[in-house]
C-alpha cells in the first residue's frame, strides 16, 4: 500500500498573470483511482494539465516513480508513462477509428494490444475505418481512452469522461474504468457526477480555489456526505 507513485508538493500554477492553482498537495498509490471533486473553475483541469507538462508550474514539485518531473515538457512525460484524456477528447477528425489508435507510440509493454481494444471496444471495431467526424460523442470518449490504454501509460488523467452522455455509455465507461483498475493503471479523474465516480473511485479529494480542501476515501463517503456536497454545490 505504500507504493507511492506521484507525489505532488505545493504546486503553484495558472495562466499568465492569473494564478490557478494555490499551493496542490497530494499522493497517490499505484493502482489507485483518485477523483478530484469540486465546483466549476476550482482547479481540477487546471491540476490535470500542470501534471502533464502542457502548462507549466510557477513553483513546487511533481515526482512520478521518484523522479521529478518540474523541467519536463508534456512529450517527455508522456515517455515516462503518463497519458491524459483531454476533456474535448483530441480526436483526430481527419482521421479513420484505427489511424487515431495507432497514432501515439507504444510507450510501454502492457498497454492494451488492438485485438483488446476491440474485444473491450466492440463499438470502435465495427466503427475501424469510420472518420472521427462521424463518431457519437460516447464513441469519441471510448476512442480516445482507448488510444491512451494502448499506450502502455501508467498513470492515466480523465478529464470529465461522462460529461453530456447518455446513462447507458456512462455505464459503459465505468466497466472499462474497472478493467483499467484490474490491470494496476492509476488513474485520476475529474468528473462531477459524484454517483458514477463512487462507484469506480477509492478516494477523493475536494478542491476550492485551487487548494485541496479535504480528502474522504471512499468507505468514508457516506460519513463525509456533508462535507462532499458542499464542494460539489455553486
Ligand atoms: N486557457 C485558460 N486561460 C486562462 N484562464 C483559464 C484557462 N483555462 C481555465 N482558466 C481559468 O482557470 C480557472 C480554473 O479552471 P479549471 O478548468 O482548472 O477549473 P475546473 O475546476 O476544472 O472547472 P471546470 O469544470 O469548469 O473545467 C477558471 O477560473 C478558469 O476560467
Amino acid at each position: 500500500m505504500n507504493d507511492i507513485i506521484l507525489d505532488v508538493r505545493d504546486l503553484v500554477s495558472g495562466y499568465g498573470e492569473s494564478q490557478v492553482l494555490d499551493g496542490v498537495s497530494f499522493e497517490l498509490r499505484r493502482g489507485e483511482t483518485l477523483t478530484l471533486l469540486g465546483r466549476n473553475g476550482v482547479g481540477k483541469t487546471t491540476t490535470l494539465r500542470t501534471l502533464m507538462g502542457m502548462i507549466d508550474a510557477t513553483s513546487g514539485s511533481i515526482r512520478f516513480e521518484g523522479q521529478d518531473l518540474t523541467s519536463l515538457n508534456s512529450i517527455q512525460r508522456a515517455r515516462l508513462g503518463i497519458g491524459i484524456v483531454p476533456e474535448d477528447r483530441g480526436i483526430f477528425s481527419s482521421l479513420s477509428v484505427e489511424e487515431n489508435l495507432l497514432l501515439p507510440p507504444i510507450i510501454f509493454e502492457g498497454g492494451l494490444s488492438l485485438p483488446e481494444i476491440y474485444d473491450l471496444f466492440p463499438n470502435l471495431e465495427e466503427r475501424r475505418s469510420s472518420p472521427g467526424t462521424k463518431l457519437s460523442g460516447g464513441e469519441q470518449q471510448m476512442l480516445a481512452i482507448a488510444r491512451v490504454l494502448r499506450t502502455g501509460a501508467r498513470l492515466i488523467l480523465l478529464d470529465e469522461p461522462t460529461e453530456g452522455l447518455a446513462p447507458v455509455i456512462i455505464q459503459r465507461i465505468g466497466e472499462v474504468l474497472r478493467v483499467i483498475r484490474k490491470r494496476g493503471i492509476t488513474v485520476i479523474l475529474v468528473e462531477q457526477n459524484f454517483r458514477w465516480a463512487r462507484k469506480v473511485s477509492d478516494r477523493f479529494l475536494l478542491m476550492d480555489g485551487g487548494q485541496i480542501t479535504g480528502e474522504v476515501a471512499v468507505e468514508d463517503v457516506d460519513a463525509k456526505r456533508q462535507q462532499i456536497n458542499e464542494a460539489l454545490t455553486v
